[in-house]
């Protein structure tokens, strides 16, 4: 029979190996149980409800913000939030109506004037990979940057009414400085993302010295557009960016997007986060701005300061004026050519 010299100490994984058979053949043989499988993940199961308490207990503080009515008002004045109803019944219909009447009674009346303006014909004029290829410094500039698929690009078309500028679902499409010219008047220009994006490293490196070299050598940018997920808030890449930013004494602007994924309550919630954490820059607009790009809610707000930015906002009404003008006068003449051609009957 088998005799070890000294008594053996074995490590044997529980799971693996039936003890009970393994000393009943060799009784001499001590099997030591160690590191148990289930005590593992009984400890690490407890390090992730610790962490996980650590994420409610943040989430309820969020929950826990009591928003102003006038932010909640804003919110649904302009029909910024997720909806609350998808379907599209009468009684649907009926019972929004009543929920839009309890609200009004709760927050005041909802109704709100937005002055229609629009942005002059936009159109890609320049794309620059390294700081040689930017175009000549001719007419006030506006700029977006923020985190890569944060919604950019689908802003610019929405603010511009257009389809021109290019988007994805994909993080990190736009991989170059883009300029638009808006008429002759002023240039929009979509900036690439910085954070998480499908590139490599050093790409995104590149990228971000091309845009802080454009941000402090451009004497016609006028204003930033910070862009933010109104889902997330600004995030850490943000904090670093807009630091960059401050210091370089550009004006800045916040603009919170994809507001139609966020319930009107978190919103207002989320606004109020994001308020109090643009108190520590001195060139940011302490008032955030709220859109949706694919809603196209609360676009006419942001493009009324677009245009205000780069001092277009008088030829803007000009423009809304005038186009009344014509469409009066072609009514007009619609209304007399088919008096003429009932008379000629
Ligand atoms: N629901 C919703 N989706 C949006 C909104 N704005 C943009 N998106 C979507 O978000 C995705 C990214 O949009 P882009 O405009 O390409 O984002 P970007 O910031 O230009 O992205 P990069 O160029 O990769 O940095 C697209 O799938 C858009 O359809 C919005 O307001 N609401
Ligand atoms: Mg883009």
């Amino acid at each position: 029979m088998f005799r070890p010299l000294c008594p053996l100490k074995i490590l044997i994984k529980t799971h693996q190996i039936n003890n009970f058979m393994i000393s009943n053949r060799f009784p001499s043989l001590k099997v030591i149980k160690v590191a148990e499988p289930r005590r593992i993940s009984t400890i690490s199961n407890k390090a992730f409800v610790k962490s996980n308490r650590h994420e409610i207990s943040n989430r309820k503080k969020f929950r826990q913000i009591n928003p102003p009515p006038s932010i909640l008002r804003e919110i649904e004045a302009l029909g910024l939030g997720k909806p609350r109803r998808t379907k599209t019944s009468r009684f649907a219909t009926k019972v929004a109506i009543v929920g839009r009447k309890k609200l009004e009674n709760k927050l005041g009346n909802l109704k709100v004037e937005q002055e229609k303006l629009e942005l002059p014909h936009l159109s890609f004029f320049a794309g620059a990979k390294i700081p040689s290829s930017f175009p000549p410094e001719r007419v006030s500039e506006v700029a977006f940057v923020g985190r890569s698929n944060v919604g950019k690009s689908s802003l610019i078309n929405a603010l511009a009414d257009t389809t021109v500028v290019r988007t994805s679902d994909k993080p990190g499409l736009t991989r170059q400085i883009n300029f638009y010219a808006a008429g002759k008047i002023f240039n929009m220009v979509d900036m690439p993302g910085y954070g998480f994006a499908y590139v490599k490293e050093e790409e995104k490196t590149q990228w971000r010295e091309l845009m802080e070299t454009y941000i402090s050598t451009r004497k016609t940018l006028r204003k930033i557009f910070v862009i933010v997920d109104a889902r997330h808030g600004i995030k850490l890449a943000d904090v670093e960016f807009l630091e960059v930013l401050d210091k370089k004494g550009v004006e800045i602007q916040i603009v919170l997007t994809k507001c139609d994924m966020v319930i009107p309550p978190d919103l207002a919630r989320r606004y109020v986060v994001v308020k109090e954490k643009l108190q520590h820059y001195k060139n940011v607009a302490d008032d955030p701005l709220m859109v949706s790009a694919r809603k196209k809610t609360g676009i006419l707000k942001l493009r009324k300061e677009v245009l205000r930015t780069v001092d277009a906002l008088e030829k803007a009404r000009q423009a809304i004026q005038k186009k009344s003008v014509l469409i009066e006068n072609d009514i007009i003449k619609g209304r007399l050519n088919e008096n003429c051609v009932t008379k000629k009957r």
